[in-house]
């Protein structure tokens, strides 16, 4: 008897740790107001990673593939495969980066083909490590194509597929880009198809954005959004990579809004987030 009120004692705690009075219940297919939330630096970024993998014990596979597959769900969610009427239903081009942005890529095309999808990768620096050499095999034995260059005449790329995701680089880029992804970048700026970017538009400056860089659709914040999502102007801007721990939020003052239910993505509202000073400020 003593255990259950224990036990209930905890539940009721637990409901008002996780309710404060800035937490809405929210739901399903609701954009959330992110009034408040952390934009991280590219170092702040950085530590975080380093801390979920030394204090909290993660292994970067399981937070790849947490990573890769909010991406899937964000794409499953804002792309039904029977829209993607163009080349082949439901293809898609995933462009993968030499990093821990391109694994996200590599596991969001693998769940993206079982979730029905006709990926495409081109992944054209591979990473010399066994967790990737893993990753690319598990595509190949789902008969995932990979690209082995990408071609410069982008009517061949609207024509074939119906969308691009963007996992060339993540929080750890530092420009210019050098030169055999300065011209990827500047193809893929050329293409006309919708342009998800996982985590960062790669090219961007981390903290400072690039207004003549890549313009995406899309963007999938990973654990939080960086600074430079303040000037993203596209569609979408959701929150992915639900597995940081309640302590390690409060550490680095995150505020993020609860996730919905069981859902791993979360929709930021565009129009409440701060944007940055005229004078380019943050
Ligand atoms: N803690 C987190 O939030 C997690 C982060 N993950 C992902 O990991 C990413 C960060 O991964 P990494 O730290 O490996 O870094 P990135 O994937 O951002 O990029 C690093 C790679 O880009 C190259 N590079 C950097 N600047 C370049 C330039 N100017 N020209 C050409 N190449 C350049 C580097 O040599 C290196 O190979 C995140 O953005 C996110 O997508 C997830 O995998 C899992 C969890
Ligand atoms: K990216």
């Amino acid at each position: 008897m003593r255990v259950l009120r224990r036990g209930a004692f905890h539940c009721y705690r637990a409901f008002f740790n996780n309710n404060s009075a800035k937490h809405q219940i929210i739901q399903r297919n609701m954009a959330v107001e992110a009034t408040g939330i952390k934009f991280l630096g590219q170092e702040e970024a950085q530590n975080i990673d380093q801390e979920l993998f030394t204090e909290y014990a993660f292994s970067v596979d399981q937070l790849m593939e947490l990573a890769g597959l909010s991406c899937a769900h964000v794409v499953a969610k804002l792309y039904p495969k029977e829209t993607l009427t163009r080349g082949n239903q439901g293809s898609m081009l995933i462009c993968c980066g030499p990093g821990n942005n391109g694994g996200d890529g590599l596991v969001c095309a693998r769940h993206l083909k079982l979730f029905g999808y006709k990926p495409t990768v081109f992944y054209p620096k591979p990473t010399d490590k066994q967790l990737f050499k893993n990753l690319t095999t598990q595509l190949e034995k789902l008969d995932i194509p990979f690209l082995s260059y990408l071609p410069h005449e982008t009517s061949l790329i609207n024509d074939s597929y119906n969308l691009v995701i963007d996992a060339l680089f993540g929080f750890s880029f530092k420009g210019p880009p050098r030169q055999q992804f300065k011209e990827i970048l500047e193809t893929l700026k050329k293409v006309q198809l919708p342009l998800v970017s996982i985590d960062v538009p790669s090219g961007w400056n981390v903290e400072d954005g690039d207004p003549d860089g890549l313009q995406p659709e899309v963007l999938i914040s990973l654990t939080a959004p960086k600074k430079c999502a303040k000037h993203f102007k596209g569609k979408h801007h959701y929150l992915g990579g639900r597995f940081v721990p309640n302590a390690l939020a409060q550490k680095y003052e995150l505020n993020l809004p609860p996730y919905p239910g069981t859902d791993c993505i979360l929709q930021l509202k565009m129009d409440k987030l701060d944007k940055p000073q005229e004078d380019g400020k943050d």
